[in-house]
């Protein structure tokens, strides 16, 4: 490497050494480090099994469902098709037509959470969502969903992914057991958001749950800031 490039680097790394060296004893509590939440969207914010079941039952009045106090497991599907094989295709139909996800009822206190979390001072929130691989309809209405509920503002914190653990952030507030990716390590905590087909899990003591937006959403942000605090004091 020639003298001059290797000088530019030097310049630059001492830089934005001396920076972060002044950040932190300016001030010892150190708390600017932002917060990144992930909130996913179906069955945490949006009534995925709601609304999935009223349509089910409009289209299909004479076909068995499965109550919501009956639900087990993640997949819809998986249940439908083991009550009868043909249910699984029946399930599908639902979710894939269209106004499905963009008529889901908002679930109760999540889209106030999640505006108020994006007021916090050093926070940022981002809604991270899997779209069905069918895509006529859902990545639209899930960009709809949030411009009717949370405004046009929230556009852009939104986050189509079909892997969840290649996405960076602190905490992730989803309502699936098993968030699997090509990422072993995923960066973010998840935390495990209670749902109709997940409350009866055993508790697992290495997994925080939120029962709801009722629940302390507050205290588990500020629990998770204060990790990042220790580390520079
Ligand atoms: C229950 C169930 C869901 N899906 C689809 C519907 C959504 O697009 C995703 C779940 O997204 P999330 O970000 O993890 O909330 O999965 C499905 O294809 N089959 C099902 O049974
Ligand atoms: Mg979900």
């Amino acid at each position: 490497m020639t003298l001059l490039p290797r000088i530019v680097r030097w310049v630059e790394k001492s830089a934005s050494s001396m920076y972060f060296h002044s950040r932190c004893s300016a001030n010892m509590s150190f708390n600017e480090r932002r917060l990144r939440v992930l909130v996913d969207m179906d069955g945490v914010i949006a009534d995925f099994e709601g609304g999935f079941l009223k349509k089910y039952k409009e289209k299909f009045p004479n076909e068995p469902f499965i109550s919501l106090e009956d639900r087990r497991g993640f997949w819809v599907s998986t249940q439908y098709g083991d009550l009868r094989r043909d249910l699984c295709e029946k399930a599908i139909s639902i979710w894939e037509s269209k106004n499905f996800f963009l008529d889901l009822d908002p679930l109760p206190g999540g889209v106030e959470a999640v505006k108020e979390m994006s007021t916090m001072e050093n926070t940022d929130v981002f809604i991270c969502t899997s779209p069905i691989k069918h895509y006529s309809y859902c990545p639209y209405e899930k960009f709809a969903w949030v411009e009717k509920h949370l405004g046009s503002e929230f556009l852009e914190q939104i986050i189509l992914t079909r892997d969840k653990t290649v996405v960076t952030g602190d905490i992730l507030v989803d309502d699936k057991p098993d968030i699997l990716g090509v990422e072993p390590n995923p960066s973010w905590e998840h935390v495990l958001f209670t749902a109709c087909h997940n409350k009866h899990l055993p508790p697992n003591p290495s997994q925080r749950r939120l029962q709801s937006w009722a629940d302390d959403w507050r205290g588990l942000l500020q629990s998770k800031r204060q990790e990042h605090t220790s580390v520079c004091v």
